[in-house]
């Protein structure tokens, strides 16, 4: 086991409650997508990981060694790990390349040189090595860090919403150099995000938070076909949630089906098609089941009568 947590307890007020009693483990090698509404305790979950908090109770065992937190470390941070936290301390008065380059030793220079072209390509930051951070807007300070944290292949790489800030085509590119390197590193990572749709092919495992607790913790195909509960479902996506009396009436397997797991059949339950609008690359439908309105995505457009059949 790469990472343990064992009955942690941590708030950052007395009275507050925060984390009780938690607990968490990752294997090495594992990308972990930690995900929960805002304010659920990912990014002080990070922090903690990473030796920024003092914990009150409990502890984290890491790379087999018990970690101290703040008191442990002489500089803020577990050496073998790298943080990418939601404000990016980059060095100001420092260009994009020596950001990039910061921790990566001096002694071969044209190896540094290289290492560090290569991560600005990865993030496609490689036009922008010259200028200064102040310079940059918050997407671009964003890859910086990301570029940075990727410099000394970590043991444990801890990313709080890496890809918040970019435009929706830098993110898919980025998105998809990022994981390759990760691979092909071997790195083992955590992923905090508020948009699981985004990086679930990447994810080996999904963590869902909810008030500082650990509601579900499964690989991303358990976690689509049973989320435990409402919460969980709704942060896979837009979800069509069943009562159990509605469950039972209707002879469904779950309580829980996505737009793209209820299909239009020859045979089936009959609904009345409300709404159908063209949304890229789907139909978005509202349609009428008895007294549900439900969703349901189609590659054509609907009208009239249909027949639905829900699938696993
Ligand atoms: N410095 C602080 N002092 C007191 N309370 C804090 C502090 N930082 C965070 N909190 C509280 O701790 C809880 C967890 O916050 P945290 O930032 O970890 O959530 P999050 O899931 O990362 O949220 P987001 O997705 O919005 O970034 C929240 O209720 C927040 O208000």
């Amino acid at each position: 086991m790469l990472l343990e947590i064992n009955n942690l307890e941590f708030s950052y007020l007395p009275d507050q409650k925060l984390f009780q009693d938690f607990n968490f483990s990752m294997e090495e090698g594992q990308v972990i997508a930690l995900a929960g509404e805002s304010g659920c305790g990912k990014s002080t979950l990070l922090s903690l990981i990473y030796g920024l908090h003092d914990w009150r109770k409990g502890e984290i065992i890491f790379n087999g060694k018990k970690l101290k937190g703040p008191k442990g470390n002489l500089v803020p941070g577990e050496a073998d790990m790298k943080l990418v936290a939601q404000q990016y301390d980059l060095m100001p008065y420092a260009t994009v390349f020596d950001n990039v380059g910061k921790f990566i030793s001096n002694i071969n220079l044209k190896a540094k040189n290289e290492k560090v072209t290569e991560l600005l390509e990865a993030v496609g930051m490689e036009d922008f090595a010259k200028v200064l951070p102040k310079n940059l807007s918050g997407g671009q300070q964003q890859r910086v860090a990301i570029a940075r944290a990727l410099s000394v292949t970590p043991k444990l790489l801890l990313l709080d919403e890496p890809f918040s800030n970019l435009d929706t085509s830098r993110k898919f590119e980025l998105r998809d150099k990022f994981f390759s390197l990760v691979k092909n590193l071997g790195l083992s990572v955590i992923i905090s995000t508020h948009n699981l749709e985004e990086i679930i092919p990447w994810v080996d495992k999904v963590a869902i938070l909810k008030n500082a607790e650990i509601l579900q913790y499964d690989s991303p195909e358990l976690i689509y076909q049973q989320p435990t509960n409402e919460y969980v479902a709704k942060l896979l996506g837009e979800v069509n949630v069943f009562e159990d009396s509605e469950k039972i009436r209707l002879n469904l397997d779950k309580n829980f089906y996505f737009p793209q797991q209820i299909k239009v059949a020859d045979q089936g339950l009959e609904a009345e098609v409300q709404e159908s609008r063209f949304a890229g690359s789907f139909f978005w439908n509202k349609v009428k089941l008895d007294d549900k309105v439900l969703i349901i995505h189609t590659l054509e457009k609907l009208e009239g009568k249909i027949l639905l059949s829900f699938c696993g």
